[in-house]
């Protein structure tokens, strides 16, 4: 089965690893799925032929031979935990658990990390910045003492290590070098268990190359 996946041909976030097919990618690696990947520049992903693939034209993509073609990161590594042992617990009520962490991550931890993220690069100079940051700020600090508090000193979110794992480390991984996460290092000791695992080893440095050949190019 050829699976192909997009990513940017030269990431903002210099090979960090913080661009959404990184999370695509590790999923594919806890899968021990091969993948291709198209790279596109900001103007590809604008143009038609990405557009029919992308609404919005972003990334990631992804494409399976005789399967469907999906857009959102939360939806292409569902499809690919419900078809790959290793993401998502087999017995019905864990697995209904692990899916809920994975919208717990995208809907209710990410949007104040990204929004925070995106405000420190683009908004710095609004009036309204510094209240904006505070607000933002606030919300992630309410959300990291939640996830503290459900933790505790498991080492994932719930039993094994899940995709719902894998969706909040990557979201997290953005707070890294941060205040707030400097206030609970038992979150930063969970994305590191994350950072520490073969798949990811891999995915990242694969998307790491991306950006060291279009830096050396
Ligand atoms: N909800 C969608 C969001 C996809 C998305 O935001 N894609 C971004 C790249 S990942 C988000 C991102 C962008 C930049 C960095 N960075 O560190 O520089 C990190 C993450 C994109 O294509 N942006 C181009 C555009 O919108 O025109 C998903 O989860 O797939």
């Amino acid at each position: 089965m050829t699976v192909t996946i997009t990513a940017f041909e030269r990431s903002p976030d210099r090979g960090n690893g913080l661009a959404r097919d990184m999370r695509v990618r590790w999923a594919l690696e806890e899968a021990g799925q091969l993948y291709d990947v198209r790279l596109l520049s900001f103007q590809a992903m604008k143009e038609p032929a990405h557009l029919a693939l992308h609404p919005f034209g972003q990334i990631p993509t992804y494409e399976e031979e005789g399967g469907p073609a999906l857009f959102e990161s939360g939806a292409i590594v569902l499809h690919i935990a419900e078809r790959h042992a290793g993401l998502l617990p087999g017995e019905a009520k864990a697995r209904a658990r692990a899916i809920m962490w994975m919208f717990a991550a995208l809907n209710t931890v990410e949007p104040p990390v990204f929004e925070r993220a995106l405000a420190r690069i683009l908004e710095r100079d609004e009036p309204w910045y510094e209240q904006r940051l505070r607000v933002l700020e606030d919300t992630i600090r309410k959300r990291l003492a939640g996830l503290s508090r459900h933790l505790g000193d498991a080492e994932w979110l719930d039993g094994g290590f899940s995709a719902g794992d894998l969706l909040m480390v990557t979201v997290l991984r953005r707070l890294q070098g941060s205040e707030l996460l400097a206030a609970y290092p038992e979150i930063a000791a969970y994305i590191a268990r994350g950072e520490a695992r073969p798949a990811y080893r891999r995915a990242f440095a694969a998307q790491r190359a991306v950006f060291t050949a279009a830096s050396a190019g």
